[in-house]
C-alpha cells in the first residue's frame, strides 16, 4: 500500500459503513464533499500572498468582522462542493447571513452542514495556522429545503463534527461519534491518510490559553482560575503552569488534542451584542464533540456545551475546553458563583442576560 499499510479517509469511511449495515453513503459521501473542499482551500492558504487578489479588499460579514477575500472563497469552496449530489438539505456558515438554500437543479437530501470555513482568518497575513471547521446535524424533512430553526439542534444531536488544520502538515480530525481520529494529507498522493486514530486528551494538565486583554470583562470564576494559574507553584494550587494563546481556535484545539491543556474563550461582558466570542453552531459545538469523543471536556462554564438549546443560527457562547481535570475545576468555581453574582449590568438581576442559564 502506498500509504506504509495506513488506512486512507476513504477506506476508513468504508470500513465505519460496514458497521453501520443500513447505512447509504450519503455521509460518507458528504464527508468526501468537504476533505476535497478542505484539500482545495489548504492549497490556497499555501499560496499565501501569491495566491490573494492584487486589489485583495477586505468586507465586512454578518457577525460585523473583517470578511477577508480567502474567507469568501473558502466559503464558495464549501457550498460549491457540497451542494450538488443531493446529501444536504441546506447549509450555514460565518459567511452567510441567511441559510444557504441549494439551486433548484440539485436534489435536496437528509444533511444539514454547518461551518466556519476559515478559523482564525485574522493569523492570515502572520503565516499562523488556520483551519476550517464543520457540523453534520440530520434535516427536519429530508428532501426539502430545511428552514433556520431546522439547524437549532443542541451539539449532542450531530451526526459528524470536524475540523481541517492547514499548518506546517494539513490534518483533518474527524469524529462520527466513535472516537475522535486524524488524518494527514499526503500531498504526494494528495490523499488524506490516517495517522492518529482515537486521540485521547490527557485528564491533567499544566496548559492553558486564554486572551488574558479581555480579563477585566470575565466572570468571577474565570478570574479566579486564571489568577491562580501564574500564581504557580507559590499560589493556591502548587504548581507551574505554561500558558498559550495562538489566536486561532482549531490551532488551540489541535494542541490540546495532541498534549492536553484548556482552552477558555468565556463569556465576558465586553460588548453587549456578544456574550461570548465564538458561535455554538460552527465552532463550539463540533469542537465540543471532537474534544469530548477524545475524553475531554466541554463547556461554557456553567453548562454543558453540547446540551445547549441553540436560539439563532448564529449565536455566540463562552467557551470552555480541554483536559477533563481542569475544566471540571473550572465548572466547580462557576458553580460556586451564582449566576447573578457576576456584578454586570449585563448579567446582574435587572440585566439584559438575566433570565439565561448559559
Ligand atoms: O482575536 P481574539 O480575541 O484573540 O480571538 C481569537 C478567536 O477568534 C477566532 O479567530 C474566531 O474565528 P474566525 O476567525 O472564524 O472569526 C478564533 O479562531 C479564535 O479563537
Ligand atoms: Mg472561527
Ligand atoms: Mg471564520
Amino acid at each position: 500500500m502506498p500509504t506504509g499499510g495506513r488506512p486512507t479517509l476513504t477506506q476508513f469511511l468504508i470500513e465505519q459503513r460496514r458497521r453501520h449495515p443500513g447505512a447509504t453513503g450519503d455521509l460518507n459521501a458528504l464527508i468526501t464533499d468537504v476533505s476535497l473542499a478542505c484539500k482545495a482551500i489548504a492549497r490556497k492558504v499555501a499560496l499565501g500572498a501569491l495566491g490573494a487578489p492584487i486589489e485583495g479588499t477586505a468586507s465586512i460579514n454578518v457577525q460585523g468582522e473583517e470578511q477577508k477575500p480567502l474567507d469568501i472563497e473558502s466559503n464558495e469552496l464549501f457550498v460549491r462542493s457540497a451542494e450538488w449530489d443531493g446529501h444536504v438539505a441546506g447549509m450555514v456558515s460565518e459567511e452567510m447571513e441567511e441559510v444557504y438554500t441549494l439551486p433548484p437543479q440539485y436534489p435536496r437530501g437528509k444533511y444539514l452542514l454547518l461551518f466556519d470555513p476559515l478559523d482564525g482568518s485574522s493569523n492570515i497575513d502572520v503565516n499562523v495556522s488556520v483551519g476550517s471547521i464543520f457540523s453534520v446535524l440530520r434535516a427536519a424533512v429530508p428532501g426539502q429545503d430545511a428552514k433556520a430553526e431546522d439547524f437549532l439542534q443542541p451539539g449532542t444531536q450531530q451526526v459528524c463534527a470536524g475540523y481541517a488544520i492547514y499548518g506546517p502538515t494539513t490534518m483533518l480530525v474527524l469524529s462520527m461519534g466513535d472516537g475522535t481520529h486524524a488524518f494527514t494529507l499526503e500531498p504526494s498522493l494528495g490523499e488524506w491518510v490516517l495517522s492518529h486514530r482515537g486521540l485521547k486528551v490527557p485528564e491533567k494538565t499544566r496548559e492553558f490559553a486564554i486572551n488574558a486583554s479581555n480579563s477585566r470583562f470575565w466572570e468571577p470564576a474565570v478570574k479566579r482560575y486564571v489568577d491562580e494559574c501564574p500564581a504557580g507553584s507559590t499560589g493556591p494550587r502548587g504548581v507551574d503552569f505554561n500558558m498559550r494563546w495562538i489566536a486561532s481556535l482549531v490551532a488551540e484545539t489541535h494542541r490540546i488534542l495532541m498534549r492536553g491543556g484548556v482552552f477558555m474563550y468565556p463569556r465576558d461582558n465586553k460588548d453587549a451584542s456578544k456574550p461570548g466570542r465564538l458561535r455554538l453552531l460552527y465552532e463550539a459545538n463540533p469542537i465540543g464533540m471532537l474534544i469530548e469523543q477524545a475524553g475531554g471536556r466541554a463547556t461554557t462554564g456553567h453548562k454543558r456545551i453540547l446540551d445547549v438549546q441553540p436560539e439563532s443560527i448564529h449565536q455566540r457562547i463562552g467557551f470552555i475546553f480541554g483536559s477533563a481535570e481542569e475544566v471540571s475545576r473550572i465548572e466547580s468555581y462557576h458553580a460556586e458563583e451564582p449566576l447573578d453574582s457576576y456584578k454586570s449590568p449585563l448579567f446582574g438581576k435587572r440585566g439584559l442576560f438575566a433570565t439565561t442559564t448559559i
